[in-house]
């Protein structure tokens, strides 16, 4: 019989309403009663590093997670975390940077409504996972959330309210489930490199969000006080002429800094060749571009390639596709 690791965390999945609105209670255990027809077909073992609404998720319990699996890889076939929706992209890029060449799964997953109402979708998202999970032919960091298997780095939480919470950006889903079998659209390649976990990410890295007319304060604060600084920027990227110059100042001074220039715009991915706007720094300063990749995995990335990678390697690694983050590189 298979086994699973099944990581309870928290989020909505495992909520009930407290007096002050829904907050996490129900236990892994109580969870698996849920889906027993799935459950009592596998080898499920449970563990809680953390119990939160995933809001009060940090890089951290990233960090506690990417632990956990380091402690438990050998005892196990796969592995399904429950999370709250509303961070569980970034949870979920964060691994797919921190747990490299895994060819067991590792399975990301949450519910918009908690286990215990009748219009759930937490059953069929946490028995869909425990199938993906023990499946031969499944490996790597994903996400499985109303029936689709998402890559771990191409998630972005795109619905508040509805099912479909997930959209997969620039990319295809892998897989989909119907009825508990399995389509793979994208068949998970053998890792032939050997698996890595890393437990530490640089914590101190910042996004700031252009609007027409942004003063170039923020943008002083942020330089003078993080190591990675990701800039929002609109469309294909540029930086206004009102704060290109203090831009290329501070891109100069603080050039051991890692910036990274990533667009507002969810579908289709950066470009600051294209218009002067972007073409002009582009050539004179050394920063990197998200391209096709979503924020959350470039802000992930940033943390892991600053903690772990030589400054040297850092242009390298950074446009390497990891988990498929990245294609227009
Ligand atoms: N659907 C959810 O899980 C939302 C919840 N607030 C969380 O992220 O923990």
């Amino acid at each position: 019989m298979k086994k699973v690791l099944l990581i309870a965390t928290g989020g909505t999945i495992a909520s009930r309403k407290g007096t002050g609105g829904l907050t996490p209670q129900i236990s892994p255990e109580d969870l698996l009663k849920y889906i027993e027809p799935t459950a009592k077909r596998f080898n499920i073992d449970t563990i809680t590093p953390f119990n939160l609404d995933s809001t009060n998720v940090t890089p951290k319990h990233w960090e506690e997670l990417a632990l956990c699996i380091k402690n438990n890889y050998e005892k196990y076939d796969g592995f399904v975390i429950t999370h709250g929706t509303d961070t569980l992209a970034y949870t979920a890029a964060a691994l797919s940077y921190m747990i490299q060449n895994s060819n067991k799964p590792i399975i990301i997953t949450g519910a918009q409504k908690p286990i215990d109402f009748d219009d759930t979708d937490a059953r069929n998202n946490l028995s869909d996972s425990i199938i993906y999970a023990a499946d031969d032919k499944s490996r790597g960091v994903v996400i499985v959330f109303d029936g689709k298997v998402i890559a771990a780095t191409r998630a972005k939480k795109v619905r508040t309210k509805s099912y479909n919470a997930f959209s997969s950006i620039n990319y295809p889903f892998l897989a989909a489930i119907f009825d508990g079998k399995i389509i793979r659209y994208i068949p998970c390649e053998e890792y032939s490199e050997s698996l890595k976990i890393y437990t530490k990410i640089n914590k101190n890295v910042c996004l700031l969000k252009l609007i027409p007319g942004m003063d170039e304060k923020l943008l002083k604060l942020m330089f003078e006080s993080y190591d990675g600084i990701i800039i929002e920027s609109f469309g294909v990227g540029g930086v206004p002429d009102y704060i290109k110059d203090t831009f290329i100042d501070l891109c100069k001074k603080y050039s051991e800094k890692m910036v990274v220039m990533a667009t507002q715009v969810t579908h289709e991915g950066s470009d600051m060749a294209v218009y002067e706007v972007g073409a002009d720094i582009k050539e004179k300063l050394t920063f990197f571009e998200t391209h096709d990749m979503t924020l959350e995995s470039a802000l992930a990335k940033t943390m892991w390639i600053l903690e772990n990678k030589d400054d040297l390697k850092r242009e390298e690694i950074f446009y390497k596709t990891i988990n498929y983050d990245i294609l227009m590189n």
